[in-house]
């Protein structure tokens, strides 16, 4: 006890000495309520003071400087907390009650936000919340026109630069405005480095006079220094971790922003993911594998873009911290030489650096096309696996990666020689140069005052020397940023064509590729190429049918209207109101004479050859083809009455059986519209799709997760369709050979299906066995000519009955036939 009492005593008395010995300062007799504010006003005297002894007033300045950075790294921190927690206040509408339907995972807000909880590390229960803002739509019209007419007006500025030019647009994504978290993140980051500096000049003088301390022999000067020097340890280290923390944060917030604003084109109601194939440049490597891009690309370039900010920034300040003060050590002189020095150097090794923005873009492609046909692989494995394609896919495969590693290396190859041209300059030269510089000083005064001061040289040696080799590893890693902005160009170049493309696709007035006949004569096809106003015709929607008028369906190409056509001035209604009695003769009708209104429930079957143009008008209808001649008019009716069948049924990965019945509906909007699982257990029995449910789970199969695409077979593929179908109950179904795998009777049973629930559909198929469930009949004839035919009417019904009859004829010649043949059997036995 009284051991502890002694102990405590001595700390007491230790602690109250040291400011004594470190800045002069007697603290006996002051109450311990006082000692802070005693300490900082002593302190502060020193600072002001120019006559207080030097040691003192360094220290002083040194422990204020902490300080001041300490409690200035506090309020950051702090204050970047409390800008979190109101931008997150604000995007819920403070006073806005945010919850207006609650699902089983996400929240929609007032606003349109979403916000919605993922789970987050291992732990089941902890989840993140993410808010997901609402698409502004004039944002992205906005920046249509920058993409568009960019380096349109590059002649008229002195300085160009397209790298400057692409960066200063991307940046508008990267920081949307000014107040931005993103701004407050460069600032804090532009705060730290400015502080990184100034403590290490600090930490250099700290350096120079610990040096001296020990030669000197000073013990107690050298202790007092120690401490000082892990004191400003402290804000240093923090500073360090800071700089690279704000960095990778940045990096992330800047994909955040750029993955977000190109899914917003990409996916949304105008089809840029499908219409991308029909653009100029769809066979550039950035869009041909553009999931490479939008996944890779976009890390890379933020990653590129922050470490690029950050290598420059860094350097840059020190390079103006050290200069200014070396400057009073070293004489203006001094300086001079040494920026002559980065001048020469920079401009040397800007001449030499490789064409590496080059090489990583073209890096970045031999990626995407390796990991691309590993995903083709995956997705064909059955098909593949049947054909017994090993070797060719094997070849194929080694191939790509061949190339691909040829990329890399030759990328690592061609950096070899500058690498070792950017050390021996950076690491030796400038070293030796900085040898001779931080002599000059003491050089001179030695020479000039003819007395040589030992112990003040070795300081200021050791002070100059220190800021040297900063100034010159300053310099040096703004000089191998040179080869990072190398890389950035490249990466920079393949977001920018990324989002332009996109702009150009998700344009409301998108050309499908087409090239002007004056860029034609220009040979101009490039990514800048205005955008035709080819696409003519009319599109009427919320029509109570789906009806074409005059339509040329023509395949989208860089020909625009001139382009293959497939089949000319497409005329048809359905459910039909007009009457067709008087069609112009131009159209090469030959239909009923009068179609009359049938109300719900009618019905179209199109036929026609392989190749000659069924699933174009499917396209068409879908208005993912376009119209191109001026007097077409398609009318079409709400998108939520419209529902068309693909001939390749689509299944999501990885989702349940549920979300496979209800696509395209999400099982969040399932719930939410209140449906329920008993709707879609009587819809698989309407399909006959109900046995699975019995596969041991029951109605929990509802909730299996399967690659569907792989476990469901053909017919169980197309049958899904029809549970689509009945689920969505939308008034036009257009059917493209949505049958074609699925068993005569279940086929019959599948029509009749369509036909009780009165919906009007419109089938694709090759086969004529199907005229029996329509109403109407479009014959595909070839040669971009076309026949419409009433099936209800006399003229059908007495050509189908001699059809018939010519049949049965055919059918009393059987027995004669089989006669034949077992004749023909008896003489092949004798041989
Ligand atoms: N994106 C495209 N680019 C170029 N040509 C295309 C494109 N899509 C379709 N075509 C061509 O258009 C023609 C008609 O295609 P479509 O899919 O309409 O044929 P279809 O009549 O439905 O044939 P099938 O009965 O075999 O399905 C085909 O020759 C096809 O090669």
């Amino acid at each position: 006890m009284v051991e502890t009492a002694l102990t405590r005593q001595r700390l007491i008395h230790l602690l109250l000495k040291l400011p004594r010995e470190c800045i002069g300062l007697n603290l006996d007799g002051v109450a311990r309520s006082r000692i802070a504010r005693v300490i900082l006003e002593h302190l502060w005297q020193l600072v002001r003071n120019p006559n207080a002894p030097t040691n003192h007033r360094k220290r002083a300045q040194i422990i204020m400087i902490t300080l001041v950075f300490s409690g200035a790294t506090a309020v950051s921190g702090a204050g970047y907390l409390v800008c979190g927690l109101i931008g997150r206040l604000r995007a819920r509408g403070f006073s806005q009650k945010p919850v207006i339907r609650r699902t089983r995972s996400q929240i929609m807000l007032h606003n349109g936000a979403r916000v919605m909880y993922v789970p987050y590390e291992e732990n089941a229960d902890s989840k993140k919340r993410i808010l997901i803002r609402p698409k502004n739509d004039d944002m992205y019209e906005h920046d249509k026109f920058l993409f568009k007419y960019f380096g349109k007006n590059k002649t008229s500025q002195v300085f160009y630069s397209k790298f400057i030019s692409q960066l200063s647009i991307i940046y508008r994504i990267l920081v949307p405005k000014i107040a931005d978290r993103n701004s407050f993140l460069i600032a804090f980051q532009i705060f730290f480095l400015v502080m990184r500096t100034w403590l290490s000049l600090f930490v250099a003088r700290l350096d120079g006079q610990i040096v001296r301390d020990i030669i000197t022999g000073k013990s107690r000067k050298f202790l007092v220094d120690l401490l000082c020097w892990f004191l400003i340890a402290f804000p240093a280290s923090y500073t360090n971790s800071a700089i690279k923390f704000l960095q990778r944060k940045l990096s992330l917030n800047f994909r955040i922003n750029l993955t977000r604003y190109i899914h917003d084109m990409y996916l949304d109601k105008r089809l840029a993911f499908y219409k991308l194939t029909f653009d100029s440049q769809a066979s550039s490597s950035v869009i041909a594998n553009i999931d490479n891009s939008i996944a890779n690309d976009v890390t890379k370039f933020c990653d590129a873009i922050c470490s690029v900010f950050a290598n420059i920034a860094k350097p840059v300040i020190d390079l103006v911290f050290f200069s200014v003060y070396l400057r009073d050590n070293l004489g203006s002189i001094g300086i001079v030489g040494i920026f002559v020095n980065y001048f020469i150097t920079g401009y040397l090794l800007k001449r030499w650096t490789p064409p590496l923005g080059k090489l990583v873009s073209k890096r970045s492609a031999a990626e995407g096309d390796y990991y691309n046909y590993h995903l083709n692989l995956i997705n064909n494995t059955e098909e593949i696996a049947f054909y017994h394609g090993t070797k060719v896919e094997r070849t194929k495969v080694n191939a790509l990666y061949d190339y691909l590693m040829d990329q890399m290396l030759l990328v690592d190859r061609v950096k070899v020689n500058y690498n070792i041209l950017e050390d021996y300059v950076l690491k030796y030269t400038w070293s030796a140069l900085g040898y001779v510089f931080a002599s000059i000083p003491i050089v001179i005064t030695t020479f000039t005052t003819g007395v040589n001061n030992e112990e003040v040289n070795m300081r200021e040696f050791i002070v100059n020397k220190r800021l040297m080799l900063s100034l010159a590893d300053a310099g040096s890693r703004l000089m191998h940023s040179i080869k990072d902005i190398a890389q950035l160009t490249g990466y920079t170049n393949r977001i920018f064509t990324l989002l332009a493309v996109l702009h150009r696709v998700h344009a409301s007035d998108f050309n499908y590729g087409a090239i002007l006949e004056d860029e034609k004569d220009l040979n101009v096809v490039d990514d800048q190429a205005p955008s035709t106003e080819i696409v003519r015709g009319t599109v009427q929607r919320s029509f109570n049918g789906i009806r074409l008028e005059n339509i040329d369906v023509i395949i989208p190409s860089k020909y625009g209207k001139e382009g293959t056509k497939l089949v000319k001035k497409l005329r048809f209604q359905i459910p039909p109101v007009i009457t067709l009695d008087n069609a112009n003769s131009d159209s090469q009708v030959n239909m009923s004479q009068k179609l009359t209104f049938q109300g719900p429930g009618s019905s179209l079957l199109i036929l026609g050859p392989n190749g000659c143009g069924k699933t174009s008008i499917q396209r068409i209808i879908a208005e993912i083809w376009p119209i191109y001649n001026k007097n077409g008019l398609l009318s079409v009716p709400a998108n939520s009455e419209l529902f068309c069948v693909p001939q390749k049924p689509y299944f999501i990965q990885g989702g349940t059986f549920r979300e496979q019945i209800i696509y395209p509906m999400s099982a969040d909007a399932f719930f939410e519209g209140g449906h329920r699982d008993k709707e879609l257990v009587q819809i698989l029995g309407e399909v006959h799709l109900d046995y699975f449910l019995r596969r041991g789970k029951g109605w929990k199969y509802l909730d299996a997760i399967a690659e569907w695409k792989d476990v469901l077979s053909g017919g169980e593929r197309q049958r899904m369709n029809f549970a689509r179908i009945m689920f969505h109950k939308p008034r036009f179904v257009v059917l493209d050979e949505a049958t074609n795998a699925i068993s005569a009777d279940m086929e019959d049973y599948l029509f009749n299906l369509l036909r009780r629930y009165r919906y009007n559909f419109i089938t694709i198929s090759q086969r004529p066995s199907l005229i029996k469930y329509h109403d109407f009949a479009l014959e595909i004839t070839g040669d971009e000519t076309w026949r419409l035919q009433d099936l209800g009417t006399d003229e059908v019904i007495t050509s189908i009955e001699k059809e018939i009859e010519t049949l049965q004829e055919k059918l009393k010649n059987v027995s004669a036939w089989d006669e034949e043949r077992a004749a023909l059997a008896r003489k092949l036995a004798h041989i």
